[in-house]
């Protein structure tokens, strides 16, 4: 297996150095093919993680490569999914227009467009749709646009920022499905960000668990659970264990009290001072 994407020492600061640090130290690997899954707190810096991993931010520390190209600036052969479909879709445009779109900002010609979008619109259940426009199409209909969008553009890596919680926990079953098959069609390597411990488990090949704000890595957990059932697997011993696993993990570190700055300057000039007084 070759690695699609190393994160090594990622840290991104908001405001200059004496700003917000929102992730910090972060590291982990995504092999081609794999789909990881991300879980954090609320808040904790997945889509600063994310905004960094895509290029569209620049981190004050550490590296993000792409099949061992450093990534600086937006990749050609990335393509993200975001949660809020409504806001990410071109009204004016009909559904296949929409998938069509950033393949035309690619250069590729109009025939091997319409062949694109009649296959992913194929896969993910739209071809009936190709003519209507988003608002014409369920909030579930409409994600699997943008789905389909992603896929068109045989992205080496396919980022998805929570990209199931906006619609009811039917539509979100059948959307973790219709991805388990996309991944498997177009033999894809995705990121996903949730929130959801679930979703994760019930996803991934692999789970990444984040700490509290500033984010890292606490454990990268594989999941083995072969063919996934929403009913089966989701009642299967070994789930219930991960899911548990990863509970435990993020409860244990969003307990753990944080710091103040002014404890932090505080316990940095007893550090200093025991230095001091350590010296002959
Ligand atoms: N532009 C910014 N300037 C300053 N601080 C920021 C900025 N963007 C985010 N932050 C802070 O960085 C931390 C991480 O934010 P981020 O949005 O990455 O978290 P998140 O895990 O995606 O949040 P959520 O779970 O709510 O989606 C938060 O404390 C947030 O307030």
């Amino acid at each position: 297996m070759s690695t699609m994407l190393e994160v090594s020492g990622l840290g991104h600061r908001y405001g200059g150095p004496t700003g917000h640090q929102a992730i910090n130290e972060l590291s982990f690997r995504v092999e081609a093919g794999e789909l990881a899954c991300i879980v954090g707190p609320s808040g904790c810096g997945k889509s600063t993680l994310l905004r960094s991993i895509s290029g569209l931010l620049t981190p004050t520390s550490g590296r993000v490569e792409l099949h061992g190209d450093p990534v600086e600036g937006v990749p050609s052969d990335l393509a993200v999914v975001f949660q809020d479909y409504s806001r990410s879709l071109f009204p004016w445009l009909s559904v296949r227009k929409n998938v069509e779109f950033p393949l035309r900002s690619r250069g590729i010609g109009r025939d091997e467009r319409r062949r694109r979008s009649d296959e992913v619109l194929e896969w993910v259940g739209l071809a009936e749709s190709a003519r209507k426009y988003p608002w014409q199409l369920s909030g579930g209909m409409q994600q699997r646009v943008s789905i389909a969008r992603a896929l068109a553009c045989r992205p080496a890596l396919l980022l998805m920022d929570e990209p199931f919680a906006s619609v009811d926990a039917q539509t979100r079953f059948e959307l973790e499905d219709l991805l388990l098959r996309v991944r498997k069609q177009f033999d894809s390597t995705v990121l996903l960000v949730t929130h959801d411990i679930d979703e994760s488990i019930y996803l991934a090949d692999r789970v990444f668990v984040l700490s509290k704000s500033p984010a890292s890595i606490v454990a990268d957990i594989p999941v083995d659970l072969g063919e996934r059932d929403q009913i089966v697997t989701r009642e299967s011993e070994e789930f219930v264990h991960l899911r548990s696993e990863v509970a435990r993990l993020l409860q244990v570190r969003s307990a753990e009290p944080k710091r103040s700055a002014e404890a932090e300057r505080w316990a940095e000039a007893e550090r200093a001072e025991a230095r001091e007084s350590a010296q002959p």
